[in-house]
């Protein structure tokens, strides 16, 4: 069996006497897309911090593989908006990249017609995919993603998160992702870390959620108001709402000035 890309080992970090993270141990393979969950201030910034080597732990022992190569998505772009940059220059600004790759990265994202457009004029889910592309201008074998599907709406983030996994199909990248979406998350990951301090629980997203430390944190799954689910309309509702089961016989209701409902 090959050696993760990422060995965490007992990773603990304090500040001041107060412990951010309390002996973390993790892997995260080659494939592999792991999840991290947490409350806020639960320490998984400060984690991803520690993985990108800009935060050094207090005790413990964090193993990077010798060809690790990191493509990190910022939970925000800061750029201010007075600064004129195209999404073209900007990506160019990335270290070592060849600015071939910057329009058939566009592409696989599918934003290639914005690679003119202003940078802080794109939308939510626009300048998520453009953060993404940037990640993926490195050539990583891992992409840490800090909340990739902030700021968009619940159709967005399915399709970033398909995004994600045909990505690691193609690459065979290992991909490390912090989220707060408990739910539409879940489908995407193979293991999930529950993080509050100190490892909680982690596993298999079914694992995890059926978890007391889980279900302590984020509450029992299926309790939720919001359950997302696709619905086949393949019935015809009456003006009483009862089903009508055959669609044919009944033609559909046209709304006008006097409906209620
Ligand atoms: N350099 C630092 N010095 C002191 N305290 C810090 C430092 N970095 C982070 N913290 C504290 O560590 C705790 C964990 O922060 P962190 O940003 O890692 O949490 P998080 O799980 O990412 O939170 P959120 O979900 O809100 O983004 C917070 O209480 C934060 O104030």
């Amino acid at each position: 069996m090959n050696a993760p890309l990422v060995a965490f080992e007992d990773i603990s970090i304090a500040f001041d006497g107060r412990t951010l993270l309390d002996q973390i141990s993790m892997t995260i393979d080659a494939g592999e897309i792991v999840t991290l969950i947490g409350p806020n201030g639960s320490g998984k910034s400060t984690l991803i911090r520690t993985l990108l080597g800009l935060q050094t732990a207090t005790s413990g022992k964090l193993t990077r593989d010798k060809n690790l190569r990191i493509g990190y998505m910022p939970q925000k772009l800061h750029i201010d908006s007075t600064l004129p940059l195209t999404v073209k220059h900007f990506l160019g600004l990335v270290r070592g990249v060849n600015k071939a790759d910057i329009l058939p990265t566009l592409e696989r994202l599918g934003i290639a017609h914005l690679i003119s457009s202003q940078v802080h004029v794109l939308s939510g889910g626009e300048t998520q995919r453009l953060l993404l592309a940037r990640a993926l201008l490195n050539q990583p074998n891992l992409l840490v993603l800090d909340e990739p599907v902030q700021g968009v709406d619940v159709n967005g983030q399915i399709e970033l998160y398909n995004l994600i996994e045909n990505i690691r199909n193609e690459l065979g990248c290992g991909v490390l992702m912090v989220s707060h979406d408990l739910h539409l998350v879940m489908a995407k990951t193979d293991t999930v870390v529950c993080i509050n301090q100190h490892v909680c629980c982690s596993g298999s997203p079914q694992h995890v959620t059926e978890h007391p430390a889980y279900q302590a944190l984020f509450g029992v799954p299926g309790s939720e108001s919001i359950a997302i689910y696709a619905h086949q309309h393949d019935h015809v509702h009456a003006e009483d709402g009862h089903v009508v089961s055959d669609p044919q016989q009944h033609k559909p209701h046209q709304h006008s000035a006097s409906c209620n409902h």
